[in-house]
């Protein structure tokens, strides 16, 4: 049974990181790395990404899996504990489906080359007549929308065009969609068929049955965040975009960000790689009716242009004022280009969730000068960086502290967002006079 959350390497190299000499001086007083605990340690994964693998040689069909560590052989996970529900009945109906309708799992080219080389010959031991290269489904992409329990499905597609997923594609989709009607929110498929360990091709999208978007109630609008009296908004999203895997934990962190706006009396919020704007609509949202936190504006930018869809939308379903709506706006770029465009300009809080690379460099540049420089954020005095990249978020407080900003960490936390895995979510606040 689970768990168990072995978060120990993570636990004993931060607590190395915040007190070695250099990074404790920068520490406010009793400021100490805290690990938040995970309120649910199973069902929590409202999505998965799952490698394939052909149950029969020569008649098809696919089971759905994790790699095993460090190999390439697929682990089918039929009842995991930690996935919602909704992901193992998408799972049992993809098998089946794929039974029906003879769907093949795609050979790897090195790898049926490498075990030929073993072997004397066979491919990869199942894939029956198919060589390196061939064969249909790659991976599958399963999201659950909470609030209905619907999966949209997205199928990774050995195809160079939707034109020749056809007609397999078609029969399967029909398939899912008159055994389990009740299942799915939507079925997209990512034609792939690169040679490369890249799990989706970002221009080579299509939705094949069901809408465009799934939605969420907007993070915090449920609980004490807002006192449950937030606007009616929904977050919007679809396959192209980023979504958290567990988007329930990741709430715990949006609302600890929300007090430390209104604690710090933060007014002009700039959010850099804010996706589709989780944090900084649900702040806004949940804002609203409190008359505590009256921001003035909020400025968003990520770098995926898919975004904008999204965002525009969750916008438009917070039924705000039109004044409101001009003082929340969205610009697509980088956030070295944001930073350069001016999103920062007189912002009092910044909020960055970069991916596990950690933060551009031209960011750190602008944050190491002081406020005298009055570089490209300095008239910013509060940064809330939540990390999902333990080694980044090392790497560029490091950084920070040592450059002229003067900043001081008020907070750190790990929040304990996968159970099961080493893997922690960090959330630090970084202040200046
Ligand atoms: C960890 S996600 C966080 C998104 C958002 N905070 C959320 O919870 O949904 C990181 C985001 O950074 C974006 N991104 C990646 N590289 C970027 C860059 N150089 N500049 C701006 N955004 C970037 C990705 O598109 C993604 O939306």
């Amino acid at each position: 049974m689970l768990p168990l959350y072995p978060i120990k390497a993570i636990l004993s190299s931060s607590s190395l990181f915040w007190s070695t000499p250099s990074i404790a001086k920068h520490l406010k007083p009793g400021v100490e790395w805290e690990i938040v605990e995970p309120e649910r340690s199973e069902g929590w994964r409202t999505q998965a990404k799952l490698a394939t693998k052909q149950i029969n040689l020569w008649k098809g069909g696919v089971e759905f899996g994790l790699y095993k560590t460090r190999t390439h052989i697929v682990e089918p996970i039929p009842e995991c504990v930690v996935h919602h529900p909704a992901i193992n009945a998408a799972v049992s109906a993809l098998t089946s489906a794929t039974i029906k309708c003879r769907t093949t799992a795609y050979v790897d080219p090195v790898l049926s080359s490498s075990k030929k080389k073993k072997k004397g010959g066979g491919g990869n031991g199942m894939t029956g007549n198919l060589k390196g290269g061939e064969g249909m489904l790659r991976y599958v992409q399963l999201q659950v929308e909470r609030d209905t329990g619907k999966v949209t499905c997205s199928l990774v597609w050995n195809a160079d065009s939707y034109k020749h997923t056809q007609p397999h594609l078609s029969h399967l989709v029909k398939e899912l969609r008159r055994t389990s009607p009740d299942l799915w929110h939507s079925i997209w498929v990512n034609c792939n068929d690169s040679t490369g360990n890249v799990i989706f091709k970002s221009n080579k999208w299509d939705l094949v049955s069901g809408p465009e978007y799934s939605t969420e109630r907007m993070l915090g609008s449920s609980s004490s965040f807002d006192g449950g009296r937030g606007g009616e908004g929904r977050l919007y999203f679809n396959p192209k975009v980023f979504r958290q895997g567990n988007i329930g934990g990741f709430e715990r962190i949006a609302e600890r960000v929300g007090e430390v706006v209104r604690e710090r009396k933060g007014k002009r919020i700039c959010e850099l790689y804010a996706g589709v704007g989780v944090m900084g609509l649900s702040l806004w949202n949940g804002s609203r009716d409190q008359g505590g936190l009256n921001l003035e504006w909020l400025r968003c930018s990520d770098s995926n242009p898919s975004n904008f869809g999204c965002f525009d939308l969750a916008k438009k379903s917070m039924g705000l004022t039109s004044d409101d709506s001009r003082r929340i706006t969205y610009l697509t770029a980088t956030a070295g280009k944001a930073v350069e465009e001016g999103e920062c300009d007189d912002a009092d809080i910044v909020i960055v969730d970069p991916p596990r690379s950690g933060l551009e460099g031209s960011i750190i540049k602008e944050l190491v000068k002081s406020k005298r420089e009055a570089g490209l954020m300095g008239s910013v005095d509060t940064l809330i960086y939540v990390s999902c990249g333990w080694n980044a978020l090392t790497r560029d407080l490091e950084e920070i502290m040592k450059g002229r900003g003067g900043w001081k960490v008020e907070e750190c936390k790990g929040y304990v967002l996968f159970p099961g895995t080493n893997h922690v979510e960090s959330l630090v606040v970084l202040t200046r006079e």
